[in-house]
């Protein structure tokens, strides 16, 4: 296909405006590896450096505002974006620059994955960057994809009380009342054979949720599933897909990237973000 001026069509395009994981598995990296093989353009605003690996995170060094804003303002300001996620926002202050990025440029599909710690345990937001998340970003989110320790924090309860089923869409459904266009409960961390994530939307007061069911897929090397999920939805919505089309592709895509994961280092390794492309090739025993 070529436009009005003879080029190549150009690929819908994807932001995303997290921390850098030196590791490769997560963070930018992760959104990256999973713009490309879901085909937009991808983009990136860095907020913070982790030096992190398979066995965890070993230091963090945020990234100054101004240089997140001017990171914003180069992006938006030329090329624009079709979808833009969040992921780890580390001081209030870069929250409030993503927010009035949002605001400003008038992007409407955003996806906030309100990360708080990384696989290891380490904080990833400290608690003022989460207040200020829900205060100022989630309003203007039409995702919002916590897991189940995420939603615990922000309802101010305790995880064992978001278990079952009906715990876990009722959790859900409180959550549209950050503000949220829909919420997207993944089931990662909950129990059971299935992993289940649970999708509802404010425009109907969550009452009609949809389960997106699969296998839990018995695999060590899980590291960045969370956004390998929220930039694949992101991905999707950047093409034009309705929300709860676009996680029911995030999801498939993550199932096949967890299906052939393989190791790195000595602890907790990577998906394979091709595998999705590959059309199953992988099946998690190479
Ligand atoms: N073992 C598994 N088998 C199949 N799907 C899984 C498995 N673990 C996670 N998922 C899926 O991966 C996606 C991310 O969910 P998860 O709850 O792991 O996110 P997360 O905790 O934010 O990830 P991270 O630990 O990277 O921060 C969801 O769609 C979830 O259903
Ligand atoms: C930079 C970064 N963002 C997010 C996560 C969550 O998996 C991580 N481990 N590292």
């Amino acid at each position: 296909m070529t436009d009005s001026r003879g080029g190549r069509a150009a690929p819908p395009r994807a932001l995303t405006i997290a921390g850098s994981d030196s590791g490769g598995g997560a963070g930018i990296q992760g959104d990256l590896k999973t713009f490309q093989e879901l085909g937009v353009h991808g983009m990136s605003v860095v907020t913070a450096i982790t030096a992190q690996n398979s066995l965890g995170v070993q230091r963090i060094a945020p990234v100054a505002p101004e240089l997140i804003e001017a990171q914003l303002d180069s992006v938006l300001g030329d090329i624009g974006a079709d979808a833009v996620k969040t992921g780890m926002l580390p001081t209030p202050e870069s929250v409030a620059a993503a927010a009035a990025a949002v605001r400003r440029y008038g992007l409407e599909r955003l996806v906030v994955d309100p990360v708080r710690t990384a696989k290891d345990g380490r904080r990833l937001m400290a608690g003022e960057a989460f207040e200020a998340l829900a205060e100022l970003l989630l309003p203007l989110a039409e995702l919002a994809t916590p897991n189940v320790p995420e939603a615990a924090a922000l309802l101010g309860v305790p995880e064992r009380d978001i278990r079952t089923v009906d715990e876990r869409v009722d959790a859900a459904k409180a959550l549209l009342s950050f503000g949220s266009r829909h919420v997207l409960l993944k089931g990662g961390h909950a129990e059971g054979d299935e992993c289940l994530d649970i999708l509802v939307a404010a425009s109907d007061g969550g009452r009609r949720p949809a389960l997106l069911g699969g296998p839990r897929l018995a695999r060590r090397h899980t590291h960045g599933t969370g956004c390998a999920l929220s930039s694949a939805v992101c991905a999707a919505l950047a093409g034009g897909a309705a929300a709860e089309a676009a996680c029911r592709e995030a999801k498939a895509f993550v199932a096949a990237a967890i299906a052939g994961s393989y190791p790195t280092g000595a602890g907790v390794g990577s998906l394979r973000h091709e595998a999705w492309r590959a059309g199953g090739a992988f099946d998690g025993r190479r």
